[in-house]
């Protein structure tokens, strides 16, 4: 059986400056990508979410960004968990990250396409479509969660078994004339900037009647590929699996609905 651990708290951060983050470019047209279930509502994937050359940029910038060593003590119930990190609250880059990619797109309208981009759903209208997105989403995508982490996991490196907490947040305003949102996180966002040896992100369903040892679910980190997994009360336990070769990178955020 799994232990069960929580994640760890968050710990204050020394105010940290804004990072001069590289542009979004080039991206592959969202036509081109598709938001793939791996776990039927806990689950999906983007493959070549962000192409290589541009992973290649990301990962070379964010290794000059003042990450820290987390560390290797969690409190009693704490997920244990070694990297190297770097959290920052950017609003604009977490904008940027939905509405310049695909993910905006492929979360909002395309998020029940089969792999050939075939959607059985296709000729209803679009408030039917709005409510299945409500339902899978835990409400209306509004974007990203401001809070974006980074981490690199070095050979040796991993993120003990945890569920992800759902958090209540406030978006600021887009504009001086419009107000902060009261919002709420419902799905994990990671996205993967390199490939490397070990380092898989291991999901550990519920044993059930009908399957009583159901299989772990592995995702290897490929380069420029995006995870969705639901968080909160339907959060799967799940680990980041120790890497043993290369450097893994991640960078993370969370869908944000209204509440
Ligand atoms: O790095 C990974 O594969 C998992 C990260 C994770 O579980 C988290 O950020 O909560
Ligand atoms: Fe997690």
């Amino acid at each position: 059986m799994a232990p069960k651990f929580k994640k760890p708290d968050p710990k204050p951060q020394p105010k940290t400056t804004t990072p001069n983050w590289p542009p979004l470019r080039p991206l592959l047209p969202a036509a081109d990508l598709t938001l793939t279930p791996l776990l039927t509502d806990q689950i999906y994937l983007i493959r070549n979410f962000l192409p290589g050359t541009l992973c290649k940029t990301y990962a070379s910038f964010l290794a000059s960004l003042p990450l820290t060593t987390t560390p290797g003590t969690p409190k009693k119930d704490e997920a244990l968990r070694v990297n190297d990190r770097f959290q920052i609250d950017d609003a604009r880059f977490a904008e940027m990250l939905w509405s310049t990619t695909a993910l905006k797109e492929l979360v909002t309208t395309r998020f029940e396409e089969d792999e050939y981009g075939y959607d059985q759903h296709a000729e209803e209208d679009d408030s039917a479509l709005a409510e299945r997105a409500r339902q899978l989403w835990g409400g209306e995508p509004l974007g990203l969660n401001p809070n974006i982490r980074i981490y690199r996991y070095s050979a040796g490196q991993f993120f003990g078994q945890h569920y992800d907490d759902a958090n209540n947040i406030t978006l600021p305003p887009p504009n001086s004339r419009s107000k902060a949102t009261p919002a709420r996180t419902t799905w994990t966002l990671l996205v993967y900037l390199t490939s490397c040896t070990g380092g898989e992100t291991i999901f550990y369903p519920e044993p059930t009647r009908a399957n009583r040892n159901p299989e772990p679910i592995a995702v290897a980190p490929e380069a420029g590929m995006a995870l969705l997994h639901r968080h909160g009360d339907h959060c799967m336990i799940h680990e980041g699996a120790e890497v043993t070769g290369g450097e893994k990178w991640v960078l993370r955020s969370d869908l944000v609905v209204p509440r």
